[in-house]
């Protein structure tokens, strides 16, 4: 599958197979080492790691079956082949079931046992990288398509084509919500490590201590809780991309730590002696300004520049000409709908929490809403207050038209169709709640929070009355052009 050479422990009491085993694999390019005893084995797998052991079976003191066993109460990661002089098919059997990879009888040929050993080595590689693929799954989020056309994306897009297949550490800045962690999946995406792992943590969600545990793994015992071997990001991680959110607030007693593994890709597990080696490439966010963390001593300045080879500022939604707009018809798709007067108070809000808030007020609106169409009434107080004081209603909200104004005479209303008249013999309750509204609104000059107070409704419901007392004068003036023409 490789050829790669293979890290292998070889444990074998009689010195001269094992001298020639071991000249003969280095020859071919692997690294051997040799050992007399399981003790020694034992010994050896908590200082290094191994992909591959080949356990003689009988030795004096502890056997091969009983060194794979104590290897496989200790967690040991590595393939195991039992060499025995005596073969037998229960022997195999129960090697098999505690947990080795493969049997060999001697004498064997040592072409033979390279070959076993590589096939052991690729089944290692297989078996950590379906490890790998399951930790992901259960981390990894669907992939999710970067809405977005305004100018400033744009240039974040075209940034992301050059920054991905660099395999360089990037560090991404903006505020919360932007979308920084997307951007760190696209960077991914857009790099040769598409196909292998990509893995998150967020800092600022965990305790120190599960920080650097979730980062780096531990050892059994290593602290209360600690009940079993573990392995940690980086390793999961190993070969592929680690995305590192809000690693402004990554303690600084642990920022030494990240920053060795960044630059040899060596790490222990908490409570191990024994040195890993992973290859990852590490994306950064943050919605700090870190040069600022570096100047207070709240990051250490070597760190930030080892993260801070490549970085992409992500602009607030605020400054992304059109895409709220794409957005929302991104994540209102039919049958739902939203109206105008909901459509241009989003559009005009200025979104501190971003993107994230963005889809939140459509998620909420959606629960709220009577029918399929959003309306001012379903979006949040913030939302509508910034647009009363801020904007005006859109352009096609009716400014009062104090001719239309009814006045109260003999119980009726004027300028209303009644029966009597030549106007339509039934009488509409919307035109009634029309000429009442707009009364009122006349008698407030126009004043719409009074007018809503007045008539004991709120301001938004108000703001959606005139709309739709404006869209229908237009509907009838059109069929009225149209009867006419
Ligand atoms: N351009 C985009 N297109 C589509 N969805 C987006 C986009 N940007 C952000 N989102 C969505 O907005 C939400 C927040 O995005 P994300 O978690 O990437 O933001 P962040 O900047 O990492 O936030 P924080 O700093 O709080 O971790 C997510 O649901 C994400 O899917």
């Amino acid at each position: 599958m490789t050829e790669k050479p293979i890290k292998l422990l070889l444990v074998e009491d009689e010195h001269d197979f094992r001298e020639t085993c071991a000249r003969w694999m280095q020859r071919k390019g692997h690294h051997v080492t040799a050992v007399a005893s399981g003790a020694e084995a034992l010994g050896l797998c908590e200082q290094e790691v191994f992909e591959v052991a080949v356990f003689d079976m009988n030795m004096p003191g502890m056997s091969g079956m009983e060194l794979l066993q104590r290897v496989q109460q200790a967690k040991i990661e590595m393939e195991v082949i039992i060499l025995t002089g005596q073969g037998t098919i229960e022997s195999a059997v129960s090697a098999m079931k505690l947990g080795a990879c493969d049997y060999l009888t001697k004498p064997c040929a040592l072409g033979d046992l390279e070959h076993h050993c590589q096939l052991a080595r690729d089944l290692g590689q297989l078996r950590k990288e379906n490890r790998q693929l399951k930790a992901v799954i259960s981390r990894d989020r669907p992939r999710i398509p970067l809405i977005g056309k305004s100018p400033v994306m744009r240039d974040v897009t075209r940034m992301i084509e050059k920054i991905g297949p660099t395999d360089k550490p990037v560090l991404l800045q903006g505020e919360s919500g932007t979308g920084k962690e997307v951007i760190a999946r696209s960077i991914q995406l857009s790099s040769r490590l598409r196909d292998k792992p990509f893995v998150t943590i967020n800092c600022a969600a965990l305790p120190e201590q599960l920080v650097e545990s979730e980062l780096f793994g531990h050892t059994k015992g290593s602290f209360t809780g600690a009940t079993a071997d573990k392995p940690g990001l980086f390793e999961i991680a190993d070969g592929g991309t680690l995305f590192i959110d809000e690693i402004g607030e990554l303690p600084l007693s642990l920022q030494p730590k990240l920053l060795r593994v960044l630059e040899d890709g060596s790490m222990r597990r908490i409570g191990s002696h024994k040195e890993l080696r992973v290859n990852v490439r590490i994306i950064a966010a943050t919605n700090r300004d870190l040069s600022i963390e570096v100047r207070d001593g709240q990051f250490r300045e070597d760190l930030f520049y080892r993260i801070n080879v490549l970085s992409l500022h992500l602009p607030p939604l605020r400054d992304r000409d059109g895409d709220v707009d794409e957005l929302i018809h991104h994540y209102l798709t039919p049958p739902w709908h939203i109206d105008d007067a909901a459509h241009h108070a989003l559009v005009q809000y200025q979104w501190p929490g971003n993107v994230r808030q963005l889809i939140n007020v459509l998620q909420r609106a959606m629960i709220l809403a009577d029918s399929n169409t959003i309306t001012l009434d379903d979006l949040p107080d913030e939302i509508i207050h910034s647009f009363d004081g801020s904007a005006p209603l859109p352009a096609r909200t009716p400014s009062p038209q104090p001719a239309l104004a009814p006045h109260h005479a003999n119980g009726q209303m004027r300028g209303i169709p009644t029966a009597s008249s030549e106007a339509p013999a039934t009488v509409k309750l919307d035109d009634i709640a029309r000429a009442h509204v707009m009364d009122v609104l006349a008698q407030e000059n126009g004043n719409k929070a009074r007018t809503a107070r007045r008539l004991g409704i709120h301001r938004r419901k108000l703001y959606r009355l005139l709309e739709r007392f404006e869209a229908n004068s237009h509907a009838e003036a059109n069929s009225h052009a149209e009867t006419e023409s």
